[in-house]
């Protein structure tokens, strides 16, 4: 089967895959990967399959936002990927997880508005709970200077605020870790369509709207969770791959 949008082919596809928004995070993931080898570069969704530590994986990207997002974790699935595990970065609501901390997304409040139009309000966004597991595991053999934290997220549509607020402070209150923008697209789209997910998030900063003028994705503490969240996706891809040729 032809996928149109990603440009890819089912043939091609094994059934793990590791998404993250840019691009060129996906060059650095696949970078890992060995032998690896490019399957398209198509809008903001770049393909590489690839073998890491005997098992096949693919790395895609996905832009920023939910719509575009669905649209590629929609076709991978179709492809035949059944587990989804996302490498993002987010901003923290918690004093106790800054910039390079990591955060393990259990579940997404749906603040977006994609998800408005495929499922009702009550349905939830949730990460699959082998996939957590696998993350949270592998974050414990991955040694790093930043938190780990396992835990609920919100997902928005925008990144920077115009007149209206968004509402962080409920958010925070309730027990919020931090916010991205993709993670409720991953877990409803996967959980309509039969497929596995879960995310880890590097923190890079403060989501709060009195933060954000300190805001810079771009210091060494981030770049170091970054890398850090890359091997642990890739080391629990790995191991529920093995897990489940045991099964
Ligand atoms: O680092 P990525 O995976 O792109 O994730 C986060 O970064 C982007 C915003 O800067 C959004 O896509 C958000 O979800
Ligand atoms: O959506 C995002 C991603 C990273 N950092 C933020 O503050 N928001």
């Amino acid at each position: 089967m032809y996928l149109p949008i990603l440009q890819i082919h089912s043939e091609d596809m094994p059934p793990y895959a590791i998404v993250c928004g840019d691009p060129r995070r996906a060059e650095a993931i696949a970078r890992k990967l060995e032998p690896v080898r490019e399957l398209s570069f198509a809008r903001e969704y770049r393909t590489f399959v690839g073998t890491y530590d005997g098992v096949q994986l693919a790395v895609v990207s996905h832009g920023v936002g939910s719509p575009g997002a669905a649209v590629c974790f929609e076709e991978l699935i179709r492809a035949g990927v059944k587990t989804l595990i996302r490498v993002g970065t987010c901003g923290s609501y918690q004093a106790d997880l800054p910039a390079g901390s990591l955060v393990i997304s259990t579940a997404a409040a749906r603040e977006e508005g994609l998800t408005k139009q495929l499922v009702p309000q009550g349905f939830p966004a949730v990460a699959d709970a082998e996939v957590v597991a696998a993350l949270a595991e592998a974050a414990r053999e991955v040694p790093g200077d930043g938190a780990v934290r396992k835990g609920m997220t919100v997902c928005y549509d925008a990144f920077f605020t115009g007149v209206l607020e968004l509402p962080h402070k409920t958010y925070k209150q309730a027990g919020i870790l931090a916010v991205e923008m993709e993670i409720a697209a991953l877990y409803v789209v996967s959980s309509l369509r039969g497929a596995r997910a879960g995310a880890i998030l590097a923190v890079d900063g403060f989501a709060d709207s009195d933060l954000a003028a300190e805001y810079d994705p771009h210091t060494d503490a981030v770049s170091r969770a970054v890398e850090r969240e890359i091997e642990i996706a890739l080391k629990a891809a790995s191991s529920l791959a093995k897990r489940d040729a045991l099964k």
